[in-house]
């Protein structure tokens, strides 16, 4: 047997999900968290039943990807029993979706849940009245608590039945309805959608078409809009008759008038998000530092001590490093990015941030909730990349996955730290800086040009402010890191012995030579820059590594004029992200926007140098 969990998004699918099947999806207070369909299994009574996560909608006519997938599974019959899930402090908006998906006939129970913050708000919901109403079972649940959730599965099993409640629509609609019945004999659903204009009998849809534009023009609405308004009013209702105050809510402070605000909403927002990464820098630095010193003593140097043959030195080290390059990501960048992350989305923050942040990344061509891809992409891309899957729709997370890789992570500040600030001086650091965040703005408006796809407005609950579970929170901080893990390491091995082995075979050496006109001639610099360059793939840093061991010298001063020095770290930074990144990006975005990706950042990052080569030199 199938069940499948449908609701609005936040209202605690997920968490519900986990406690039955034992698997973790992600569980956010931020909508929208789950976008692809989840399937888990759950044992009760010796019967294997399969459980369904879906992602969140608000309702089932829309174009989102989202919306899309549920009304086909739905249609599809994907499952044999719908479990609605409902936040029972958002009831009226709940019902909405409920009514809709109601309509499907499918056998189905209601799940009331967040019992427990109703309780805080003084409220509580008369079930009886509910049931009677819509014809089947429903229970009160608080998914946090772990409360009634055992039973929604006995439920599912022996008391899902179809919703006997019918939404009554405007008189003309249901006089249409009627009339289509007697015509065509179509039932109610079918005539509903064809007024609507969805489904495939030609002749019905013709009919239905004659009797839509009529009505049509009376109520100076469309249809559609007829229905939705009629539905509203009717979930309405419901709410009200079923909502049982207990004391009056206690007047509280409205936070969120301070958050939200422009003053002192963004100034704010600008100090959290400052304070974040002045702390994963300092933090994540000295980790990866600490993590990369340990490497190196006590693995990298006993191994070259070895004295291995030359072919298996060349491959261990390449894993080594490989090892050393993610390990040094992981843990300092990643795991404590998740882990701000998860407590700014999990208190309710990211959605006041996102949108404060709507309007400036509008002009990006992506929403209010780009604001997290962009913030992580500051600490280090990889977890960026991995983000943009909650933006809504693929023309956004293309367009994010493209800006994400141009931001300066952590590793290209240190490279901007170690090559420019330190060998030429600030300004110039800064001028690196404000020259890269000038081609992201230039890049993401371009983008949002030429991107295909349709453009969605930010409809964007504010999730409640909560005090974040701690558990919750380092629970989805080690599920997003072990995906990192155990998705992008394997393949960062893979790239790291094959630059390995091409070294050893001094297919270097060859590249080098083949592109000399690019280094030398483009960019002005000696020609083992190039490898210095390509390591930087590997792990951005290792290109400052690669070059002051290339240079017999870490005083790159002594032997890179300032005009080289400069052209090489702004050329780093800009060139092809990372392996680890890019490998996040194939996953997320497909091989085609990972190599255009890949191709616009080298093309950029030559380009760039090579104008400032040519103009200063
Ligand atoms: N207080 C309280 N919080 C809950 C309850 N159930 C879920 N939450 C919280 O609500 C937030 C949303 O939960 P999810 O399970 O991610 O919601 P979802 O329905 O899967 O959301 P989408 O994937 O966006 O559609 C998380 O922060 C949960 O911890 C509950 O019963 N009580
Ligand atoms: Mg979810």
């Amino acid at each position: 047997m199938k069940c499948a969990l449908i609701g609005n998004p936040g209202v605690g699918k997920s968490l519900i999900f986990n406690q039955l099947t034992g698997l973790g999806v992600e569980v956010s207070n931020y909508p929208g968290t789950t976008v692809e369909l989840q399937r888990g299994n759950t044992c009760y009574q010796r019967e294997i039943i399969e459980v369904i996560d879906l992602p969140g909608v608000y309702s089932l006519d829309g174009a989102s990807d989202e919306e899309v997938l549920v009304r086909r599974f739905l249609e599809q019959q994907g499952a044999d029993v719908i479990v609605a899930v409902l936040n029972v402090t958002r009831l009226e908006r709940n019902l909405y979706l409920l009514l809709q998906a109601a309509e499907y006939g499918l056998p189905m129970v209601v799940v009331l849940n967040m019992i427990d913050e109703a309780a805080k708000q003084g409220f509580t919901v008369d079930t009886a009245a509910l049931r009677d109403l819509l014809g089947v079972e429903v229970l009160l649940t608080s998914a946090l608590q772990g409360k009634n959730i055992d039973r929604i599965i006995p439920a599912a099993l022996s008391a899902a039945r179809p919703a006997t409640l019918e939404v009554p629509y405007d008189h003309h609609i249901e006089a249409a309805v009627r009339s289509l019945d007697k015509m065509q004999g179509t039932d109610r659903f079918a005539s509903l959608q064809a007024l609507e204009g969805i489904g495939d009998d030609a002749e019905l849809l013709e009919t239905a078409k004659t009797i839509a534009e009529e009505i049509e023009s009376r109520h100076r609405m469309t249809i559609s809009q007829i229905i939705a308004a009629n539905r509203h009013n009717f979930a309405r209702q419901i709410a009200d008759s079923i909502t049982v105050r207990q004391k009056e809510p206690a007047p509280s402070f409205d936070l969120d008038t301070v958050l939200t605000r422009v003053i002192p909403g963004i100034p704010l927002l600008l100090g959290v998000l400052l304070a974040m990464l002045l702390t994963v820098f300092i933090v994540g630095g000295w980790l990866e530092g600490f993590i990369v010193t340990l490497f190196e003593v006590y693995a990298v140097e006993p191994f070259t001590a070895l004295d291995l043959p030359g072919i298996v030195e060349a491959v261990g080290i390449a894993i080594l490093l490989a090892l050393q390059a993610g390990l040094g990501i992981a843990f300092p960048y990643v795991f404590l990015f998740y882990i701000f992350i998860s407590v700014l989305e999990d208190s309710g923050y990211m959605t006041r941030a996102a949108f404060l942040a709507d309007k400036a990344m509008h002009r990006l061509g992506m929403h209010g909730g780009a604001i997290i891809p962009v913030t992580l992409a500051f600490g280090c891309n990889v977890p960026a990349v991995m983000s943009v899957r909650t933006l809504r729709s693929r023309r956004e997370r293309m367009i994010a996955a493209f800006l994400v890789t141009m931001v300066p992570c952590s590793a290209r500040t240190v490279i901007i730290a170690g090559i420019v600030a330190s060998f030429i001086g600030l300004a110039a650091a800064f001028s690196i800086y404000a020259i890269v965040f000038v081609l992201i703005v230039l890049t993401g408006l371009l983008l949002s040009r030429i991107t295909p796809g349709e453009r969605f407005g930010m409809i964007m609950e504010m999730a409640p402010l909560r005090r974040p579970d701690p558990e919750l929170v380092l629970k989805k901080s080690w599920m997003r890191l072990s995906e990192f893990l155990f998705i992008a390491m394997p393949l960062l091995l893979v790239g790291s012995v094959f630059l390995g082995l091409f070294e050893f075979f001094g297919v270097m050496d060859v590249f080098e030579a083949f592109i000399e006109p690019v280094t030398e001639g483009l960019l002005g610099l000696p020609g083992y820059a190039a490898t210095a360059l390509i390591f930087g793939i590997l792990r951005k840093e290792m290109a400052f590594e690669t070059l002051a061991v290339l240079a017999g010298t870490a005083d790159l001063g002594a032997v890179l004029t300032a005009l080289q020095l400069y052209i090489f770290a702004i050329v780093t930074v800009l060139f092809v992200p990372c392996l680890s990144t890019i490998t996040v990006l194939h996953r997320e975005v497909g091989s085609r926007v990972t190599l255009a990706v890949t191709v616009y950042t080298v093309a950029l990052g030559l380009a760039v140098g090579a104008v400032i080569n040519f103009a200063f030199a």
